[in-house]
């Protein structure tokens, strides 16, 4: 039985207060144990949250991280300075990360070994553009990016793995992929890596991610390979976040 996520992202928004709120609103709203819950702000809010979120069964997670333990690499940030902070997880291969600052397959692999090296989990994101799927090219884009990581890992490193389908067209657009259109790419998803290792497939976590939101969630998540969400917009409003949360719970 896989446990659900429920992932917010934050991106290049929020601030300390929004912080204050969105933790003291998380560990008044009773969600349930059985889902894991973890946030994502900015790197610039990290060290504080990991403060704030001590003691709680909330999570912290970081945008992206450098592939190199440290070093001259001015602006960047290494996993072990963000397992500093208290950070667990980490997104990787964010579509907003591919486009605006170049990360290919292979920079996406080493930014995710460089995370388990340093006992990260990393959420590794997969998906394509509208063009793309009008091109009937889910399949090759979508197993491509989710081969390229896990072929050139050991099975006890991809297990430590949760992968995040989010389709480009969906991401801040408003336009959500319906439950049977991410069904769909969560099961080819799944199937891959069930051929890869059964138990893989079994156990890995998919979420689904764009424009998900507190009146889509229900939906989406009762679908049998979508295992939790990677929230951007609905994640920096604490009662829509966390009536998300419920609903994956
Ligand atoms: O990382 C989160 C995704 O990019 C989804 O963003 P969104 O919920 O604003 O569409």
């Amino acid at each position: 039985m896989r446990k659900p996520l429920i992932a917010g992202n934050w991106k290049m928004n929020g601030s300390l207060a929004l912080l204050e709120t969105m933790s003291q609103t998380l560990s008044s709203a009773r969600i349930s144990s059985s889902v894991d819950v973890t946030i994502i702000p900015p790197f610039t809010l990290l060290m504080s949250a990991g403060k704030m979120l001590e003691g709680s069964d909330v999570e912290l997670g970081a945008q992206t991280l450098h592939p190199e333990a440290s070093g001259a690499y001015t602006g960047e940030v290494s996993a072990s300075l963000l397992s500093e902070c208290g950070v667990s997880h980490v997104l990787v291969g964010h579509s907003e990360r591919r486009t605006l600052f170049n990360e290919d397959d292979q920079a996406v692999l080493v930014r995710v070994k460089a995370a388990l090296d340093a006992g990260l989990i990393p959420i590794l994101c997969v998906g394509e553009t509208l063009e793309e799927r009008e091109a009937d090219q889910v399949e090759t884009v979508v197993l491509g990016q989710v081969r390229t990581v896990m072929d050139a890992l050991s099975q006890e490193q991809c297990s430590r793995l949760v992968i995040a389908y989010e389709p480009v067209w969906a991401i801040g657009t408003g336009r959500t992929a319906t439950p049977e259109q991410a069904q769909q790419v969560h099961a080819m998803i799944r199937s891959w890596l069930s051929g890869k290792d059964p138990a893989l497939g079994e156990g890995m976590r998919l979420l689904y991610g764009g424009s998900m939101k507190a009146d889509n969630a229900a939906d989406l998540l009762s679908q049998p390979d979508i295992d939790g969400g990677l929230i951007g917009g609905a994640s920096l409003k604490p009662d829509d976040f966390i009536a998300i949360c419920h609903a994956a719970g």
